[in-house]
């Protein structure tokens, strides 16, 4: 099976969506919900404990079908099981995808090289439950004999952003243990982290799949070199009680010091904006508990088999991926926006950036071509009903189309039903709102101000509502986003798993580095030389 490298705007159903597309542009929703009094029905997927109605999109019957073909015509069906099969989808780097593997049930039959990766997958999380249940415990103890307290994540990108969602999202279910993350090579954040903890009761774990990050081996030379500062009396031996590595460079790993038993594996077939989890998941098994962890894992992995097997036209990413092309490259809409009706979520939005912006971030398809069509859009949100009193302005009455993402909860974690009411009815009222927006002759008032105070409406919205946010739900609502990405990465036409895009800065970073060491400034463009003198001129 291979995934193919057709030029989407070459298919068929790609043409008759354009012509399509002129006919139904300024289609009314409100009149397609008029003629169609099933079309809510018709357009929601009740799959588990998620309803997700996408009724609430310019789309008529035809458009879905048209969107289907195309799914049918990039050949996605082979290329899901390409994906799951460990094929080396990311041809660039010549390597298999598969953080789908590492929720799989361990009986699952996955090789990479003719080489099964189960039982490897089995061992490091049997490795992470150990050290979750020791340290949670209290068992495994500090260099003064101390339990732990507190853990610090340091890592950056994917080896930050996962946990650090997944820990605050989930932290209705944590435990005692203080978790942190630092990743900013910023000094104030890493001081920042270090005025709170006490290097008695801390472990750190330093998250890196190259173990060469800039940010975090500098972040954790700061941490290792604050730990064995002689006010503490810590011993290098004393690193081991304290210091964890996850990395898929393990001698790297070992020459900064980490004894060869604190190290995590991870594999080069697992992308880091992908890889929460893996080891990388460390620190949320540490603060949730190693079942909860598991759960978050079972959850992804039923959704992963709802993606594989269920029909595309009631395939929950596969349609969300579908709707998301239809606006990017027909209406020519740049951004969607990601509402989550849960505080808790409040860096769901980041994670999904890194994930989206990522991946389909490319202007070259798969045979190495420029793309003469529209890629990646642009994520941005934040947690409702916050994002109300924001930003929503411009997205009632602005000039931009912004296709948006409702995520929302029908029951409260901690049971206060006045206050999730109040919550869940501006979850329903916005989307509402978008749809029907508010005529000329339904505003009173002050006539001077009447066109002030319509609302176009026929905002395109999804509506993703999940019973309860627990570790396995969230499991399903990441990887239906992970999905997503996978799928329009195909039909795009676009390599979705490597990221080039981010060498060029860390290159010239490091120039400037030596530049300001040295105190010379040659080889710059005038305006960034001026720059770096006015900047060590200040510093001297
Ligand atoms: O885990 P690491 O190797 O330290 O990488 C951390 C991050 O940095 C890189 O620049 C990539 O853009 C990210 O995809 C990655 O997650």
């Amino acid at each position: 099976m291979h995934i193919s490298k057709i030029n989407p705007t070459t298919t068929a159903a790609w043409k008759n969506l354009e012509k399509h597309f002129k006919k139904v542009q300024h289609v009314a929703m409100k009149d397609l919900f008029a003629q169609n009094p099933n079309r809510a029905k018709d357009f929601t997927i009740r799959w588990e404990d998620f309803y997700v109605d996408f009724s609430k999109n310019r789309i008529t019957d035809e458009t879905f079908r048209l969107l289907l073909q195309l799914a049918d015509e990039v050949h996605l069906k082979e290329a899901i099981q390409a994906y799951f099969s460990g094929e080396k989808i990311n041809e660039t780097e010549n390597r298999a995808v598969l953080h789908t593997a590492l929720r799989a049930s361990g009986n699952a039959d996955v090789k990479v090289d003719g080489v099964h990766i189960m039982p490897e997958v089995i061992s490091v999380k049997e490795k992470i439950k150990h050290f979750t249940e020791a340290i949670v415990s209290g068992k495994q103890k500090g260099f003064t004999n101390k339990a732990f307290t507190d853990v610090v994540n340091i890592g950056v990108g994917g080896s930050d952003l996962g946990p650090a969602m997944a820990v605050e999202a989930l932290q209705y279910y944590k435990n005692h243990l203080i978790t942190h993350f630092v990743s900013n090579v910023d000094g104030d954040h890493i001081q920042d982290i270090i005025n709170k903890i006490n290097p008695e009761t801390t472990l750190f774990i330093v998250v890196s799949k190259s173990f060469t990050t800039q940010e975090t081996i500098s972040n954790a030379k700061t941490i290792k070199d604050w730990f064995l500062s002689r006010e503490f009396g810590a011993k290098q031996e004393d690193i081991a009680k304290h210091f964890v590595a996850v990395s898929a460079n393990i001698e790297k790993a070992k020459v900064f010091g980490i004894n060869p038993t604190n190290i995590f594996p991870m594999w080069d077939w697992v992308g880091g904006r992908f890889s929460l989890w893996s080891a990388v998941g460390l620190s949320i098994s540490l603060a949730v508990g190693n079942d909860h962890f598991e759960k978050l894992l079972q959850g992804a992995n039923k959704m992963d088999i709802h993606f594989k097997t269920e029909a595309f036209k009631s395939n929950i990413p596969v349609i969300l991926a579908l709707l998301g092309v239809w606006y990017t490259n027909f209406y020519q809409t740049e951004s969607e926006a990601v509402i989550p009706y849960s505080q808790y979520l409040d860096k769901f939005v980041a994670y999904l950036q890194q994930g989206v912006m990522e991946s389909n971030g490319k202007g070259v398809d798969r045979n190495g071509k420029p793309v003469n069509y529209q890629t990646g859009s642009i994520i941005w949100g934040g947690p409702g009903t916050n994002a109300q009193h924001a930003f929503f302005q411009l997205i009632h009455q602005g000039t931009k189309l912004i296709p948006t993402d409702f995520i929302g909860f029908v029951q409260s974690l901690h049971g206060n039903k006045g206050h999730h009411d109040k919550l869940m009815s501006n979850f329903f009222a916005q989307t509402e709102a978008l749809l029907n927006g508010k005529n000329i002759t339904e505003v009173d008032g002050n006539e001077a101000v009447i066109p002030f105070k319509v609302f176009e409406g026929n905002k395109p919205t999804n509506t993703i509502l999940i019973n309860k946010l627990t570790p396995e739900s969230l499991g399903k609502l990441i990887a239906m986003y992970e999905h997503k990405i996978f799928v329009q990465g195909i039909i795009w036409n676009i390599f979705s798993f490597d990221q080039f895009g981010v060498e060029l800065g860390k290159k010239l970073a490091g120039d400037i580095l030596n530049d300001l060491e040295e105190g010379a400034f040659v080889n710059h463009d005038t305006s960034t030389s001026e720059l770096l003198k006015y900047y060590v001129n200040l510093t001297k």
